[in-house]
């Protein structure tokens, strides 16, 4: 599958998200989707899958049968979890058998007589996985797939779209959570500067030039940008959720091999949340587990 010149913008005079991108992904390839908030993966994604035209540009060989699982499964549908996934089966010309060994890898079968609009957001979240894995894809595309799964969907998921990777499948899948991080061949894209870049391995993002850093951010920009971990607004001070501590004492800072090393102590409840948080932000960020 090859994008060539592809430029997308959502109105005619708003500014352009994606601009001259120009991608190959080869059959089996698996590719996680990296960038800040906002900066367009979800729209690639979308334009991957075909459900949003590209205002300039191609995308030639695109596999038949696409998968698409969006951030966010709308459950504004009147059926019960097996009503619509039989429906969505019958629409993907398989028969309805095929949703039974979805439901059991993805852990739904106590759910599936649930109404759609019943249904808790990590279940819902699962709904719209198993549509999309429902006739075998020849191109995956899943945006934020690890997001609210519990542990042990979350454990099978990378088996599946080895699956999917080993029948010739492409897999791509906007990941903040870095699910996908260790497997080996693993291609990196990351959305920036309304482009698509590929990442060398153990790159990170260029560094968030409202930082205002050149090279590594100081520490203390680090703890000023980092702080907010939520990412459903924009507005610092109203995000919930976990907050790296603002207090100095807690962060400890070194020079490695010329890099600045930040030490940041937290409760070990946020620690993974603030790691995806900081990796989302461009930060080469890995736990340390120690009892205090
Ligand atoms: N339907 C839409 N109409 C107009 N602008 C949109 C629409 N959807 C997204 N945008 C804008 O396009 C840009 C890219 O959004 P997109 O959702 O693709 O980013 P993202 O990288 O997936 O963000 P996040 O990490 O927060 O999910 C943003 O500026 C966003 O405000």
């Amino acid at each position: 599958m090859r994008l060539a010149n592809l430029s997308f913008r959502y109105a005619r005079r708003a500014p352009w998200v994606l601009h001259d991108v120009r991608l190959d992904l080869p059959p089996g390839t698996v590719a996680e989707v990296t960038g800040r908030n906002g900066a367009g993966k979800s729209t690639l994604l979308r334009l991957l899958a075909g459900t949003t035209r590209p205002t300039r540009g191609t995308i030639a060989d695109r596999p038949p049968i696409v998968g698409y699982a969006p951030e966010i499964f709308p459950v504004g549908q009147p059926f019960t979890v097996i009503a619509y996934l039989s429906h969505m089966a019958a629409v993907r010309g398989v028969p309805a058998s095929a949703v039974t060994p979805w439901a059991e890898r993805l852990g739904m079968t106590t759910f599936l007589d649930v109404p759609l609009g019943d249904l808790s957001k990590g279940s819902a979240h699962k709904v719209g996985l198993a549509q999309a894995l429902l006739a075998p894809p020849g191109l995956l595309i899943m945006d934020e797939p690890f997001s609210g799964l519990d542990a042990e969907t979350r454990a099978e998921l990378p088996r599946i779209i080895e699956e999917v990777a080993a029948a010739g499948g492409i897999v791509v899948v906007s990941d903040h959570q870095s699910g996908l991080a260790d497997r080996p061949g693993l291609t990196r894209l990351a959305v920036e500067h309304n482009t698509v870049r590929l990442l060398s391995p153990g790159e990170a993002l260029a560094p968030d030039p409202h930082i205002g850093a050149s090279e590594a951010p100081a520490a203390d920009d680090v703890f000023a940008e980092s702080t907010p971990l939520s990412s459903d607004t924009d507005a610092p001070g109203e995000r919930a959720g976990p907050r790296l501590s603002p207090d100095p004492t807690d962060r400890a800072e070194t020079v490695v091999s010329g890099k600045t090393v930040i030490e940041v102590l937290v409760d070990g409840d946020e620690a993974e949340a603030v790691t995806q948080k900081l990796r989302a932000d461009g930060y080469d960020a890995h736990i340390r587990g120690e009892r205090l």
